[in-house]
């Protein structure tokens, strides 16, 4: 029975209760490799920033972006990109493509991370569709821009899926590492 479902362990010195332990201690090792391949694989991050509600903090979504690379496939890389200009994204018929795509990440990723500090409508859209999806949400605002974030973020915050935290440009980093210890494995 043994030499038909696994040839290569059929060893004829073995009694057949040495076999069976063979057999039972494959299966654990093929079981361990299937778990491990399930967590190692990676997250998808969703990062919204502003693109044409405004380009100037497009050096903080680099930086953002970067630490989020290590955490996951950050699915809106582009968003950071410093050749992207607050035109947007060119191309035909562009408007339906980048809204259908980005919706179809959104619904494809494990959490949501968005630099709120300059307005956009897109990540506030962005950031409505996620909460409806029940993606966890982390909001980034830098109180030291001297701006007022929107009443619709800030009051959004409900300690728990959807986040939102001041910060100081060089905590960021920190601030990610500290969010994602709890957010592991989404
Ligand atoms: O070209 C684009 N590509 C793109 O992916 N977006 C998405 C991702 C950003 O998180 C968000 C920015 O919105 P807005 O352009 O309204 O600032 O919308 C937005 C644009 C332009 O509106």
């Amino acid at each position: 029975m043994t030499h038909t479902l696994c040839p290569w362990l059929w060893r004829p010195k073995l009694n057949a209760s040495a076999q069976a332990l063979t057999v039972v201690h494959y299966q654990f090792v093929i079981i361990l490799g299937v778990v491990f391949s399930q967590n190692k694989k990676a997250m998808h991050i969703y990062f919204c920033g502003s693109i044409r509600g405004g380009r100037q903090d497009v050096g903080i979504y680099q930086k953002i972006v970067r630490k989020l690379q290590t955490y996951g496939e950050v699915l809106t890389e582009h968003v950071s990109h410093s050749d992207l200009s607050e035109r947007g994204e060119d191309g035909v018929q562009v408007e339906k493509f980048i809204h259908d795509r980005d919706v179809e990440w959104l619904q494809m990723c494990d959490v949501v991370i968005a630099e709120v500090t300059q307005p956009s409508l897109g990540v506030g859209y962005e950031l409505g569709r996620a909460r409806d999806m029940h993606k966890k949400i982390l909001c980034l605002f830098r109180p030291s821009s001297g701006k007022s974030l929107s009443a619709m973020i800030r009051g959004a915050d409900d300690g728990s899926l959807f986040q939102v935290r001041d910060y100081k440009e060089d905590e960021v980093e920190g601030l990610l590492d500290e969010y994602f210890k709890g957010h592991s494995k989404v």
